[in-house]
């Protein structure tokens, strides 16, 4: 036991596993993480980093053939075997030698095997072979197990062998006809990416096209879909499904009306990686996603943390923001937070101090990267009303902006910005055209910094950029 016992201990060496186990060796502490799948997780495998290669060559190829000139000098259209490849490059084959490695210079020892927590502090890890090794943590726990692709009630739905996001990400053939059940981030991309690479897509989209987005984003993705050729059913909803012997998957929708697909892809949501991993040991509900703590601790009904608070979790799995880049700034709180509770440092745990994920509810940016890509940051206007705050909302027309007509011909796309009246600062920022997802970053430091609206006036955007439309919103706001 003696040689296995750690500081810290962490499930699920996805994103953010990985960036707390890093923290905590960097403050001072070991740490062995535990992985039953591919060191680096969903992210980096079958999610991220493999769809946004699958959808980067179509955005090239529209760039160029958005501007007179290269236009002429595209002759050809998507390599499609080509996009595979690459998309495999950036799955890294799906071999993760490369961040075993990485864990092994950054001093943290990885276990294989499934994790499951047997009682306070203990985690028992059982290999492919059944062998079951018994590790022992000092300080904590962080359950970070991530989540996976959650499938509806559908008749006949699981019989039919759907393509959740994994098989859409790793695909190595481009069905014919593909059906996707959803109309969230991950239909919205596929849709897009499919269409590109070839295949006849119809988006059964029972409540919108990007719901939670400002209206304006949803209707631009859904119109320019259609011009590419998707079949957008709006309002629609899959009622049964059936693989007939030929292969052929069909679909009755609610309103009786048929689809027919060589393929259906499920994106309609995620469920926490937490059936088995030992929650009933320590009385916490298996299969449930994981409330926590402005520090990431885990509590139990009552909001007290479980035990003397020696269980935390982060990432997908807390449900609180379901992005990578959110959770591996969750990651750097907790690691910080359990170096500073072991080495009796004060926790600064105030909004906005070091140990705790405040921008979670305040500034979560996010990049849909759809044709048009959509980025966002903060509230949306009508968050922002649902929060009970005094807000202006102010729009701009983004192909009416010097920077954006040079960009690209016929430019298309849209600003909003809503600004909370009561303390002179933006809360929301959302923009929609091509290539805007660069731009989003200015907006999510205007949101954490809350600078305030008359000092933005002196932040000039170069001439001639896209970024002019942070003038145009101001001056549209008014001084
Ligand atoms: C199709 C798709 C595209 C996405 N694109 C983006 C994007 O562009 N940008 C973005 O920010 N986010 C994106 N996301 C979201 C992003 O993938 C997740 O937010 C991120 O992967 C969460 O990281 P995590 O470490 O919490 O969980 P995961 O990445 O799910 O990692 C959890 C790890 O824990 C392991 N594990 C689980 N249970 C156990 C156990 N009991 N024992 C041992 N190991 C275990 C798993 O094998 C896995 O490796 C996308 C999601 C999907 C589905
Ligand atoms: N670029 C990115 O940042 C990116 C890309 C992909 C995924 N993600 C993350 O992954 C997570 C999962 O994405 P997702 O698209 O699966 O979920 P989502 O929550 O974005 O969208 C799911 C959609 O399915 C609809 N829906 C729910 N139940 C349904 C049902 N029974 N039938 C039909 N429709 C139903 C919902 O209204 C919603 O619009 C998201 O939280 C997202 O943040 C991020």
């Amino acid at each position: 036991m003696g040689n296995n016992t750690y500081d810290v201990i962490v499930i699920g060496a996805g994103p953010v596993g990985e960036n707390i186990a890093d923290r905590v060796v960097q403050g001072g502490l070991s740490v062995a993480i535990v992985e039953r799948e591919l060191v680096g997780g969903e992210c980096s495998y079958w999610a991220c980093m493999p769809t946004k290669a699958l959808l980067r060559s179509t955005a090239a190829l529209r760039a160029a053939r958005q501007v007179p000139g290269s236009r002429e000098a595209v002759t050809g259209d998507l390599d499609v075997a080509a996009v595979l490849r690459r998309r495999d490059s950036f799955a890294s084959q799906w071999n993760d030698d490369g961040q075993v490695a990485w864990l092994d210079s950054a001093g943290i020892t990885l276990y294989r095997g499934q994790g499951r927590i047997s009682s306070d502090r203990v985690v028992e890890v059982t290999d492919e072979s059944g062998t079951a090794t018994s590790l022992t943590a000092r300080h904590a726990v962080v359950i970070a197990t991530g989540s996976a692709a959650l499938l509806p009630d559908i008749p006949g739905l699981r019989e039919a062998e759907p393509w959740s996001s994994r098989e859409a990400a790793a695909a190595r053939t481009i069905p014919g006809r593909l059906a996707v059940i959803g109309g969230g981030v991950v239909a919205s991309e596929m849709a897009t990416a499919f269409a590109a690479l070839g295949s006849s897509v119809t988006v059964l989209a029972r409540d919108g096209v990007l719901p939670h987005s400002e209206p304006f984003a949803g209707e631009r993705v859904t119109e320019s879909l259609r011009e590419a050729g998707v079949s957008v059913l709006l309002g629609s909803e899959a009622g049964a499904v059936k693989r007939g012997s030929d292969g052929t998957v069909h679909i009755t929708l609610t309103n009786g009306q048929l689809v027919e697909a060589d393929e259906v892809l499920v994106a309609i949501g995620r469920t926490p990686n937490t059936q088995d991993i030992g929650l009933d040991a320590v009385g916490l509900k298996p299969g449930a996603w994981l409330t926590v703590d402005d520090t990431l601790r885990v509590v139990t009904d009552d909001g007290a943390p479980l035990g003397d608070g020696w269980l935390y979790a982060a990432g997908d799995v807390n449900r609180r923001v379901l992005l990578t880049h959110q959770g591996k700034y969750q990651a750097r709180a907790v690691g910080d937070v359990i170096v500073a509770r072991a080495t009796g440092e004060a926790v600064d745990d105030g909004p906005w101090g070091r140990h705790v994920a405040t921008a979670d509810e305040r500034a979560v940016p996010q990049v849909v990267f759809t044709e048009p890509e959509i980025a966002s940051v903060g509230l949306t206007k009508a968050a922002a009303e649902d929060a009970g705050l005094r807000i202006r909302v102010v729009d701009h027309d983004l192909g009416a902006v010097a920077g954006s007509a040079l960009h690209a011909d016929d430019y298309r796309g849209h600003a909003r910005m809503v600004v909370d009246e009561d303390r002179g600062v933006i809360v929301g920022f959302t923009l929609v055209g091509p290539d805007v997802a660069e731009l989003l970053h200015a907006a999510t430091i205007a949101i954490v910094g809350e600078v305030p609206l008359d000092r933005l006036w002196h932040a000039v955007p170069a001439y001639p950029t896209v970024s002019e439309v942070w003038l145009r919103l101001l001056e549209a706001y008014g001084r």
